[in-house]
Formats: structure tokens, C-alpha cells, sequence
């Protein structure tokens, strides 16, 4: 066993856990439930009162998270410690979005000064696309950015610069290409101009497969729309930590824009993987996404535990995974232009937390990482809803909404706010039996119909939710929310004492790919593997069911 589930209070958790009222009653013996229960942080208000806990769970979750040294580790973290063991790296992607001025150190270096050096070029560069003096080969301006890239390469610029949309210029267009699918970047193409269209490629380790060869196409395409080798660096630049790479590849070494190897790829669209979200929305607003995280670090780092939002937030996760036996975790977003964001943060959290060992490499022997997922409200309460209240899964939820929309239309922003607040209130009280037989009282059904449909009817309800408001949904809020969920990723990582910065399970998908493409192009034979992928390999060779 490991030493987490053999601690006391892990054992009185679990315990405590099964004894716990209904949160109907809760709510009834606390009417200040409400105050007591939400907190407000970095223009962030989360209510966290419908959830399966009074003061007893609170103090016990908060005493398991200082037994289990965790503001310690989220110092480890801000100071640069190696504590991506198994890459040897340290997590610094807080130093992307600190403040000029500031000082972190690594190996003699202060980074925070190569992180404001590459800012000042994507300024530079951001005002050349914007203004219209960066021309194209054929001397007009651009107006539209290819961002090509995978994983933490695509998913964090896309869903920012998705969810930022009201703040875009209005001159420029962005398109995201991540799959290798010829039909995604084909799709693309055909909606663009060579003569106006620039390419970004994204990728840390400039040697991911999907990224090579999208960017490939993406230059015979250019290539063959009438322009020559040395129109490329008008057209092509990108973001990586392996500069020589990239030059080797052809880009222009002025058109690279550096990262590092201490901030890992879901971190990393504070760095300069973020430029298709500085060219869209300008320099300025990307500075104030990069605030709002800032802030949310500051109170991350600084705050008593039991304020501290990412700290309750990860904590009450942790504490369904573990002690009510929950799988999943759905973000619902009540917001148009944060339809992303479930996305994003499944990469977050899976990548991060989807792990079976501690650092010590000792098998874990409670859940880790749910599987995390979600979409936008109003939509999924016609759909997914369903199995939230009524399934026999527990499924804990985060409700995100902002008070003021970008687009007050009629009354569409009421009316998605009381759905938002419906949905809490039905999934925390349910409909007990008598509830449902009550309201079937004026029916003409026979009494024996209307017990049994009022079984149909009834909803256990107990089941949690997070709520979290801002004003409104601007580049700073944006930073605050995301930086929030990262940092609470890294809360339940750090409880379990699992490496949450490294992702071997995705690197073995990759190795196996390349063998496998080897084996398809024939150059490799397949009748070694197992017959089941050696019966997939020959069909596709066949071409042939
Ligand atoms: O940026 P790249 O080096 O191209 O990597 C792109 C992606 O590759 C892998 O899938 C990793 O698991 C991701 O974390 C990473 O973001």
C-alpha cells in the first residue's frame, strides 16, 4: 500500500465520506452555507457549496493536502525545481507570465529575461502583420495566419483565440491544423490565398510527425500557387525549443520565436505558442491574458490553503476520485465562446494526471485523473444532461458563466443564466419519490400509474457542482480561469505524488506509429507483429477489404 491511503487521514476521509447527509440537508442546517462555501479571486467568484462536504470534510481534505506537504511542492514548482522528475526538467510556466523586472533563476540563468526578450519580438512581429508592413510575395498584405501545430501546440491558441473573438482584429483570420488527416489541412487551403497567408508552425520539439508533414504540404501548396523558395520567409515562421531544427528545416532564423524545455506543451500558450492569439487580439491584450495568469500565480502561491481556489477546487476533485468513487468530471460552460474549453482542459488534466505510478515509480493504489469532459450549456442539458441527474454514474461538475455577455441580445443572457443556476439547484436537490407522486396528483392516471411513473420521475439528486462566475469574459479573466485549472491540476498530482509533467503513455503511441508506417510503406514486414495489426497493416497495403 502506498503511504497516502495508509495515512489516518485518508482512512477518516473515506469514512466520513459514507456518513455524510444528503446536501439537501445540508443546505437546510446551514443557511449561511452560501457565504461560507464561495470565494472570490483574481475576477474568479466560485461557489463551491453544492458539494458533498461540511466544515469536518473541509478540515480533513485540508489537513490530508498539509500532511501531504503541498505548499512545499507548490514551491518546488514556482522556484524551478527539477520536479518534472523523469525528463529532468524543471515547470516553470509561471515565469512566462511574470512581471518585468522579476527574477527566476535556472542553471545562472534569469529567465525572465529571455521570456520578455521573445515578448519584444512578438511585439515587433505582431505590429508588422497588424499594420499591414509585413508584406507577401507579391506585395500585399496578410490577412490570414495558419497555425499549424498538435497537442499543446494547437489546442491552447485555438480555444483562446476562439474565446477571445470579440477582441480580434478585424483584418486578420486565423485557421487551426492539428490532425494529420490530409482532409483538415485540404479544407483549409481551399478557403485561401497564398499571396496573403502566413504559416505558423508550432511545435516545442519541432519533430512531431503531424506538424512535419502539414507543414510540408503547406508549402508545396504555396510553392505551387506561383512562389519561389525565397518568398518562404515571408510566409513561414515558428515557434519551437529546438531552433536548429527548425533552420535545418528551411525557416529563416529570424522567423523562429523561442521557447524552453522547462515549460511543457499543455503549459505552454503563455510562450511564444501563443502568437496566433497576440496576432489576433494585439500585444496588448495577449500582455493582459498573460496578467490574469499572473494573478491567479500570485494567489496560488501565496494564498492559506483553505482560500486558496485552485487548492478547494483540486481538493474536492480529488475527493469524488477517491472517496465517491467518481470517474469523470464535466466542465460545462455556459458562454458561446468558451464551447472550447472543456477541450483544453481534458488535454490539461488527462495528460498531466493520467498516470498509475508515484515518483518513486510504487503502483498507485487509489484513482488518479478522471476523465474529463464537458461542452457548452445550454446545449448539452438536451442531451448529456440526463445521465448527470438521473444515471447511475457520479459525474461532479463545473458550471462557468460570466455575469455580462459580449452579446446582450434580447433576453438570451437571462435566460441562459437561469439554466445555468437551474441545473445546479436540480442536480443538488434532486425530486424525492413523494415529490414526484405530488406532482402527478391532478393527472387522471390510476394511483398504480402514477407510482409507477413518479420511480421514473424521481431524482437522487446529492450530486456536486462547482459554479464559477467572472464580470465578464475578457483576456484577463480568461488567464485567471486557465491558470486556475492548471494549478489545480497540480494540486491533486501533488497530493498523489505522481509526476503530472510527463506523458510516456503518449510517447509510446507516437514510436509504435512510426513503426507501423514503415510497415505500411512495405519497407518493414508486418507477419512478426500480432495478427490482428498485421490483418490491419495488409488491408491497408491491399487498399482492398
Ligand atoms: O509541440 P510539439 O513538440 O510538436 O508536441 C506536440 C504535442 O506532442 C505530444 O503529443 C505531447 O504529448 C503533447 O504534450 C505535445 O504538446
Amino acid at each position: 500500500m502506498t503511504e497516502l491511503t495508509l495515512s489516518q487521514t485518508w482512512n477518516e476521509l473515506k469514512a466520513h465520506s459514507k456518513e455524510l447527509p444528503h446536501m439537501r440537508e445540508l443546505f437546510e442546517q446551514d443557511k449561511l452555507r452560501f457565504d461560507t462555501m464561495s470565494t472570490s479571486a483574481c475576477g474568479l467568484f466560485l461557489d463551491y457549496s453544492k458539494n458533498r462536504a461540511n466544515n469536518e470534510t473541509l478540515s480533513l481534505l485540508f489537513k490530508l493536502a498539509e500532511e501531504t506537504k503541498l505548499a512545499s511542492k507548490i514551491k518546488a514548482m514556482f522556484d524551478g525545481e527539477v520536479i518534472n522528475t523523469t525528463e529532468k526538467r524543471a515547470v516553470l510556466h509561471t515565469a512566462l507570465r511574470a512581471k518585468p523586472g522579476q527574477t527566476i533563476v535556472l542553471d545562472g540563468v534569469n529567465i525572465v529575461e529571455e521570456v520578455q526578450q521573445t515578448q519584444a519580438k512578438m511585439a515587433t512581429f505582431v505590429t508588422a502583420i497588424t499594420s499591414g508592413s509585413w508584406k507577401g510575395y507579391t506585395g500585399k498584405s496578410i490577412t490570414d495566419i495558419v497555425s499549424i501545430g498538435i497537442g499543446g501546440s494547437f489546442l491552447g491558441p485555438k480555444i483562446v483565440s476562439q474565446a477571445l473573438r470579440p477582441y480580434w482584429n478585424k483584418d486578420l483570420n486565423c485557421h487551426f491544423v492539428g490532425n494529420v488527416d490530409g482532409t483538415s489541412i485540404t479544407e483549409k487551403l481551399k478557403l485561401l490565398d497564398a499571396e496573403t497567408t502566413l504559416f505558423i508552425m508550432s511545435s516545442k520539439s519541432f519533430g512531431t510527425q503531424e506538424t512535419l508533414t502539414n507543414t510540408l504540404s503547406a508549402k508545396d501548396w504555396f510553392m505551387s500557387n506561383g512562389a519561389s523558395q525565397k518568398d518562404i520567409a515571408q510566409h513561414f515562421v515558428a515557434v519551437t525549443s529546438n531552433v536548429a531544427k527548425a533552420t535545418e528545416f528551411g525557416i529563416d532564423a529570424d522567423n523562429i520565436f523561442p521557447m524552453w524545455d522547462w515549460v511543457g506543451g499543455r503549459y505552454s500558450l503563455w510562450s511564444a505558442i501563443g502568437l496566433p492569439i497576440a496576432l489576433m487580439i494585439g500585444m496588448d491584450n495577449f500582455r493582459e491574458l498573460l496578467d490574469g495568469a499572473h494573478e491567479m500565480d500570485k494567489h496560488f502561491a501565496n494564498t492559506p490553503l483553505s482560500e486558496n481556489m485552485p487548492v478547494i477546487m483540486g481538493l474536492f476533485s480529488l475527493l469524488y476520485g477517491n472517496f465517491h468513487n467518481a470517474q469523470s468530471h464535466v466542465v460545462l460552460t455556459y458562454d458561446h465562446y468558451l464551447r472550447g474549453l472543456p477541450a483544453y482542459f481534458q488535454q490539461l488534466d488527462m495528460e498531466s494526471n493520467g498516470k498509475s505510478v508515484t515518483l518513486d515509480g510504487t503502483q498507485v493504489d487509489f484513482s488518479t485523473g478522471p476523465v474529463i469532459w464537458g461542452g457548452e450549456g445550454t446545449n448539452g442539458q438536451h442531451a448529456y444532461h440526463q445521465l448527470l441527474h438521473q444515471g447511475t454514474a457520479l459525474i461532479p461538475a463545473d458550471f462557468i458563466m460570466p455575469l455580462k455577455s459580449h452579446n446582450p441580445l434580447g433576453e438570451h443572457h437571462v435566460q441562459l443564466a437561469s439554466n445555468c443556476f437551474g441545473q445546479t439547484q436540480a442536480l443538488m436537490q434532486g425530486r424525492s419519490y413523494e415529490e414526484a407522486l405530488a406532482e402527478l396528483e391532478a393527472s387522471t392516471l390510476s394511483n398504480d400509474e402514477k407510482s409507477s411513473i413518479a420511480k421514473h420521475k424521481e431524482m437522487q439528486g446529492n450530486k456536486p457542482s462547482n459554479t464559477i462566475l467572472m464580470d465578464k469574459l475578457t483576456p484577463g479573466t480568461l488567464g485567471s480561469l486557465i491558470a486556475l485549472y492548471e494549478h489545480r491540476t497540480f494540486v491533486q498530482g501533488a497530493i498523489w505524488n505522481i509526476n503530472s509533467f510527463d506523458q510516456w503513455g503518449v510517447e509510446l503511441g507516437k514510436t509504435l506509429g512510426n513503426d507501423v508506417l514503415a510497415r505500411l510503406g512495405a519497407e518493414k514486414d508486418a507477419s512478426e507483429l500480432d495478427c490482428s495489426s498485421n490483418g490491419l497493416i495488409n488491408m491497408f497495403r491491399q487498399q482492398s477489404l
